[in-house]
């Protein structure tokens, strides 16, 4: 026992020595991955981030929102107090580490009582999709974009708790980043689907969809999942002439970014045009409920609308688009500005 002890203070003490750049964070969680007992060890010293059935707890500290870092001593005592026989630390997955190489996990505490935790933790169990529109703009980038990966990482967990072969139990590796079928040896990794999506665009118009289940007034850029042997451009063709009849001619890549709604997708963002004689739509109302071309006017009166905006006197809703939160924000923000610096404005 003192041998272990001994090796993990010795593990943590080289890791917080050498963690100093990025690539020390990289081997550090690579590491963590790869080792059992290393992450084993990690877990005690790592700082944890909580959900309850996939809802992160979130704090409100004045008039920002973030998820805060619990300490492995903390939620110990929490779970000692809230039922520690039902979870343990190891429940947790693996996330990366923080610039001083602690370790950071996420865990789901959905199986013990949700009100005592939030009381004990001074926050507040919050389904992330429903709560956009009020941390929209209120919480910072890389809070959300883990809170992202955590909540696509335990989902996965979640749903792949048997071989889909042998139908017998699989179990994840300390860190989570696999889970082994004991029976045939298959390992499970968690899983993603790639997604474009895409703002197509002719001059100084572009083209905003609303899909039926999309909240009233949210238009969006074009999405759509990659099917298999596609490659991300003939994606974009299809997706495009499918739902709303274009050809495309030039496509450019924007970014990325995780979604963890409805599953994990991998949004791969590309602005595209059309041939300004081909700009007749043909929509797939299987689809799509509308899709409009929008001015330059319009698309920078939408993006500074706030996410789900109040109804005009006439009744109807104003057109808005998706929050910063989501990169279809990104990419509608980018190409109003790209057409503004043409207009030189
Ligand atoms: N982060 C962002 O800015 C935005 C994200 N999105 C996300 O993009 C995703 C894809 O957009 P859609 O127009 O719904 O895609 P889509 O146009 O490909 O249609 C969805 C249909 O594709 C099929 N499908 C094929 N592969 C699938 C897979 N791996 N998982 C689920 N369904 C699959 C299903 O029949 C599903 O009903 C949505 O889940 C949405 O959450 C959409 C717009 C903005
Ligand atoms: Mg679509």
């Amino acid at each position: 026992m003192q041998k272990m002890l001994s090796a993990a203070v010795r593990h943590t003490a080289r890791s917080v020595r050498t963690c100093s750049s990025y690539v020390n964070q990289a081997r550090y969680v690579f590491d963590l991955k790869e080792n059992d007992d290393t992450c084993r060890q990690a877990l005690k010293s790592g700082s944890f981030y909580l959900f309850h059935n996939l809802s992160p707890l979130i704090r409100k500290s004045e008039n920002t929102f973030y998820t805060p870092a619990v300490s492995g001593p903390d939620l110990l005592q929490v779970l000692g107090s809230c039922g520690k026989d039902k979870l343990s630390l190891e429940d947790s997955v693996l996330l990366g580490c923080s610039e001083s190489c602690v370790a950071e996990f996420a865990l789901d505490l959905g199986s013990l009582e949700k009100s005592a935790i939030e009381q004990e933790l001074s926050g507040k169990f919050t389904e992330i999709r429903n709560a956009i529109a009020k941390i929209n703009g209120k919480m910072d980038a890389e809070n959300a974009s883990l809170l992202f990966r955590a909540r696509s990482l335990l989902q996965w967990h979640d749903s792949h708790q048997y071989c889909s072969k042998s139908g017998k139990p699989t179990t994840k590796n300390v860190s989570g980043s696999k889970r082994v079928c004991h029976v045939n040896g298959l390992i499970y990794y968690p899983q993603m689907s790639p997604v474009v999506i895409t703002l197509v665009s002719c001059k100084n118009r572009c083209l905003l969809a609303h899909q039926e289940n999309f909240p009233a007034g949210m238009y969006t850029a074009l999405a759509g999942y990659c099917e298999i042997g596609e490659t991300l451009e003939e994606t974009i063709r299809r997706e495009i002439a499918e739902e709303v009849g274009l050809v495309v001619d030039t496509v450019r890549y924007s970014g990325s970014q995780h979604w963890p709604f409805p599953g994990s997708s991998l949004m791969l963002a590309c602005q595209a045009t059309v041939k300004d004689d081909k700009l007749q739509l043909d929509i797939n109302r299987a689809e799509i409920e509308d899709a409009r071309w929008f001015t330059l006017e319009e698309v920078t009166e939408a993006l500074q609308m706030k996410t789900l905006p109040s109804k005009l006197p006439d009744g109807t809703l104003p057109v808005w688009v998706p929050p910063k939160f989501a990169i279809a924000h990104h990419l509608i923000q980018e190409w109003v500005q790209e057409q503004k610096a043409l207009n030189g404005s």
